[in-house]
């Protein structure tokens, strides 16, 4: 078994959405980021890498290359996934933390389930989604921007293969 941890943040810019795992949630503001600001799939990029020991979302798409630029990130977390795969792991579980003031995540917690689910080629019970507010504390709390956190078990391939 192999476990990994990643950690994403994205402050709040002008806009009108958030993309959080997949989902589009009409917002009154946006994520600054060079890509489409999913901190979520971005949190879970980092805790896949994290857990084959292959660095992380920077390292493989560097913000200073235009091909990542608005891209979708659930194509980052396919092609995550696919590099994973071709180190022998596969995905176990998943178990992710978005901490938020606003806006609300559980009406969209499991339609972020489901495509996350989808990406990583497991199924929905293998993946979990939470929020939490900060109760007003800190940069997130102020409203700020928005973090997740993620953690990630791999088992080897032909593990999965004999379930
Ligand atoms: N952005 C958020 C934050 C929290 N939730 C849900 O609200 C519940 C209470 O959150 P706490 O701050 O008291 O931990 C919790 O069940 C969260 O799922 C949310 O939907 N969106
Ligand atoms: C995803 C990438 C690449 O578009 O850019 P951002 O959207 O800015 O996101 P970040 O979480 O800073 O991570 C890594 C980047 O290289």
């Amino acid at each position: 078994m192999r476990i990994g941890h990643g950690y994403d943040v994205h402050a709040f810019a002008d806009g009108d959405h958030v993309m959080i795992g997949g989902v589009r949630i009409p917002y009154g503001r946006g994520l600054a980021a060079h890509s489409d600001g999913d901190v979520l799939l971005h949190a879970i990029c980092d805790a896949l890498l994290g857990a084959v020991a292959a660095g992380d979302i920077g390292h493989h798409f560097p913000d200073s290359d235009p091909a990542n630029a608005g891209i979708d990130s659930r194509l980052l977390l396919r092609r995550v996934v696919q590099s994973v795969r071709g180190t022998g792991w596969s995905l176990g579980n998943l178990d992710a933390t978005v901490i938020a003031q606003a806006p609300r995540m559980a009406p969209h917690v499991d339609a972020m389930r489901s495509l996350i689910a989808a990406d990583c080629a497991v199924d929905i019970d293998a993946v979990n989604v939470k929020a939490t507010t900060t109760e007003g504390l800190g940069p997130m709390g102020r409203g700020e921007g928005i973090a997740a956190h993620a953690v990630v078990l791999l088992q080897p391939l032909a593990a999965r293969r004999a379930e």
